[in-house]
């Protein structure tokens, strides 16, 4: 295996990536980590101050990470590149990353949307525009909540790409004392865990926002991680993926953390705020909110039954109230428990 990359581009100066950056530099000082921003002023603010305070409050950022603006000088001789910008802004964000790859640098996933139109992942849409082959792009998924990271609370995540000894190569370069990257190479399983959670945790953040208890929650997680589990092993996906820490771990994590924006954004829709109002009262992105009609999409396409993401895009969409979903789902036709539908 080849030695740790000693120069990382992060591309998305947002929550996690700049928390990215800070683990990738934690991880070997020694390393450049080369994060680049829209706005100057965060570049400014992460070059002088070591801070990123709109995303990450008073966290000091390592002397080895440089800001710019520049996204041609970020990926230049950059063998590992990172992606952490919003889901539905990717495609045009490649546009400015196509042709100014280093020679066989490998591209990595944070994101967890899947793209409103063509209902493909992250992954697929990368290797679409960059034309560039699927073995060259990992994605890196798992509970991860960025200011949990930010504070170095201990985690674990996966690193999935075809290609198992890239894979290992991108985790021997994230390895600081507070991360353990685990690898996997199931592409498809890791990335619909991580889109699908969110869609999922809103319906938990609806609940909650509605004052429903517990068992109610349980009950979302759980179903909620069998027809997560339906629509991976549909695409070519396996089952124990998704019980493993970019499926149920993930999930977990979102559902339950006050930190998740996708729960929170259920939260406010269940206690009756408008979805229309919901940017008033979050600036950070909640990839659910895009995704889910994606999803419900790719699943119908795929003959995949999501009765929860189903409600939750009816909900979304104003075609169902947060006091109807209940009847909803309860509603449905008796069946025994399990992953088939
Ligand atoms: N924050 C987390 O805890 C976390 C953890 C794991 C995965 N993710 C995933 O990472 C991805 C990024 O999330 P985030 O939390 O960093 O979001 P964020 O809202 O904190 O930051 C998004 C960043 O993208 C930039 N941006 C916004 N619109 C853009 C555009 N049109 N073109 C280019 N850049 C644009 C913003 O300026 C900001 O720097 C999402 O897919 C999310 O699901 C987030
Ligand atoms: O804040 P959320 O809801 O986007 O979740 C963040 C991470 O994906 C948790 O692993």
């Amino acid at each position: 295996m080849n030695a740790p990359a000693r120069r990382i581009a992060v591309l998305g100066a947002g929550s996690w990536g700049t928390t990215f950056a800070k683990l990738a530099a934690d991880s070997n000082r020694d390393a450049q980590v080369i994060l680049w921003a829209r706005r100057n002023d965060v570049v400014q603010e992460i070059n002088s101050k070591h801070t990123n305070a709109q995303y990450l409050g008073d966290t000091v950022l390592p002397s080895n990470i440089v800001a710019t603006d520049d996204i041609t000088a970020a990926l230049k001789d950059s063998p590992l590149v990172v992606l952490a910008v919003p889901a539905q802004s990717l495609r045009e964000q490649l546009q400015s990353v196509k042709g100014h790859l280093a020679d066989d640098a490998c591209i990595v996933s944070l994101m967890k949307g899947l793209e409103r139109g063509t209902d493909l992942r992250m992954s697929e849409v990368i290797s679409e525009v960059l034309e560039i082959p699927m073995d060259r792009i990992a994605v890196l998924s798992g509970p991860n909540l960025a200011m949990e990271i930010a504070r170095k609370e201990p985690t674990a995540s996966v690193i999935a790409c075809s290609d198992t000894d890239r894979a290992a190569w991108i985790a021997s370069s994230l390895v600081p004392d507070y991360f353990r990257p685990y690898t996997n190479s199931d592409v498809i399983g890791v990335e619909i865990g991580g889109i699908v959670k969110n869609v999922i945790a809103l319906a938990v953040g609806i609940c909650d926002g509605m004052g429903m208890g517990d068992n109610t929650k349980a009950s979302v997680i759980t179903r909620g991680l069998a027809e997560t589990t339906r629509l991976a092993m549909a695409l070519g996906g396996k089952a124990e993926t998704l019980s493993g820490l970019a499926g149920l771990g993930d999930l977990v994590a979102t559902c339950a953390s006050p930190l998740s924006r996708n729960r929170t954004a259920g939260r406010l829709i269940g206690q009756g705020h408008a979805v229309d109002d919901l940017a008033n009262h979050m600036t950070q992105t909640a990839e659910g909110t895009k995704s889910a009609a994606a999803v419900l999409h790719l699943a119908r396409k795929n003959n995949v039954d999501m009765p929860i993401t189903e409600a939750v895009v009816a909900v979304l969409e104003g075609t169902l109230t947060v006091d109807s979903m209940a009847n909803r789902l309860l509603g449905r036709r008796l069946k025994s428990e399990g992953i088939p539908s």
